[in-house]
């Protein structure tokens, strides 16, 4: 799908122009900016307001929908969020695109019929249509203001379809966040084994109804749940591996020696997101951020996954070549061909991770919104919030402003 096949709110003369064209298998590019160069996402709204029916929210979760918080458990959802998330997904197709793992972020958010990506898209659950979608091209566009119901899809009911990339990882990922744990002296968690982490994993590329999918060297692709073959996309790009982790040569004569000593460092947490690991360390002393570094950087080395950071936190997940821009890719994909029409990606996100799908967006014809009170942070975003409170002032936009609003503002 061309990134030409929807101008507006672009075009010759238009503050905003589309910086390239999208192939996810090639580098996708896009400039960065300074956030402090960007205009506000708030002043901005009125000129996407325009485009509203073709508006399709794709939002990340933790420092986007909720403030950063010291404990990752602390994160809760406030109430008035989930509300608006509720009553926005009735009007306009919503997804959730977090590092999280897919059933937290859907404990989390608790809303059915919206689309979640966990493990940074790895791992995706789409509502099957009748089972709490909705689609939002055949509906009336009108104020919704009496929904609240909240409730969570279940699979067993034919309720959602699920895309697991490089599921065959997880072990591996499993033995890597024990070893963490080993290694930073916490004690060992639950650890579901694989067979009842993936109690339904049928690799697609042995389905009959889906002829998809070849075995990758390094993971696959699995769909679980629903089958309805009407609903399910083939992912369009079979993620590659990536290029094998790499590690600092001065530290590769040390790695034996980290792997196998104890480095209890006070307040480093895993937390296992099912295909990806966070190892976080906002609660340590920062002296100790290096060693942590160089520790993480061994576990990846020895164990062929990719590392990559966040906020305070180091992430390993599958060296294959998936993330929030390639997932963000799919989803609008599988989007548009449920809604029947083309849309307008919005993409809101605050983390470095989030700057794939900011790319993708930003040269698909839609918005990337950074969430940063940070002017000097550099992004591949065309506006700016400045915080979870701008972000739901943002969606409540979407529910509230009506037509002769729209026509006001602009007289
Ligand atoms: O993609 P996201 O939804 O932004 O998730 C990224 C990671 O977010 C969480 O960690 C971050 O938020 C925590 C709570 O505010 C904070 O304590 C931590 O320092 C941040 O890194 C989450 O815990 C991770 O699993 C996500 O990958």
């Amino acid at each position: 799908m061309s990134a030409e096949r929807f101008d507006a709110p672009f075009g010759p003369g238009s503050r905003l122009q589309r910086t390239g064209s999208v192939s996810c298998n090639s580098e996708i590019r896009a400039d960065t900016k300074r956030a402090g160069s960007l205009q506000s996402a708030l002043e901005y709204a009125n000129e996407l307001l325009k485009f509203r029916s073709k508006v399709a929210f794709l939002l990340d979760y933790d420092g986007t929908l909720t403030q950063i918080v010291e404990d990752p458990d602390g994160a809760v959802l406030e109430e008035h969020v989930r509300d608006l998330l509720c009553k926005l997904s009735r009007k306009y197709p919503v997804a959730i695109i977090t590092g999280r793992s897919r059933e937290k972020i859907m404990r989390l958010v608790g809303i059915s019929g919206i689309y979640y990506a966990g493990s940074h898209g790895f791992d995706i659950e789409i509502p099957v249509p009748g089972h709490g979608s909705v689609n939002h091209a055949a509906s009336e566009r009108q104020q919704v203001s009496d929904i609240t119901t909240v409730g969570l899809c279940n699979g067993s009911d034919g309720s959602h379809s699920r895309y697991h990339i490089a599921a065959e990882v997880v072990p591996v990922l499993h033995q890597a966040a024990r070893q963490l744990r080993s290694i930073f002296g916490i004690e060992d968690a639950h650890v579901e084994t694989p067979a009842a982490s993936w109690p339904l994993c049928t690799p697609i590329a042995e389905s009959k109804d889906n002829a998809i999918a070849t075995t990758l060297p390094l993971g696959g692709v699995f769909a679980t749940g629903s089958t309805d073959k009407d609903s399910i996309l083939p992912l369009p790009i079979q993620p590659e591996p990536a290029s094998p982790p790499s590690v600092d040569p001065s530290i590769l004569s040390q790695i034996d020696k980290l792997l196998s000593s104890s480095y209890p460092f006070r307040g480093v947490s895993i937390e296992d997101n099912h295909l990806s690991i966070s190892v976080h360390y906002r609660r340590c002393d920062p002296a100790h951020v290096p060693t942590i570094e160089k520790i993480v950087d061994s576990v990846a080395y020895r164990f062929g996954l990719r590392k990559t950071r966040g906020k305070c936190v180091f992430e390993l997940r599958p060296a294959v070549k998936w993330d929030k821009g390639r997932a963000a890719k799919w989803l609008l994909e599988m989007i548009e061909m449920r809604e029947e029409r083309h849309c307008l990606p919005v993409y809101i996100g605050d983390d470095v991770t989030d700057e794939d799908a900011m790319k993708f967006v930003s040269n698909h014809g839609g918005f990337g919104v950074i969430v940063t009170e940070d002017d000097s942070r550099e992004t591949s975003a065309s506006l700016r919030l400045r915080d979870p409170v701008e972000v739901a002032h943002f969606l409540e936009r979407f529910l509230n402003t009506r037509e002769h609003e729209l026509e006001s503002a602009a007289a």
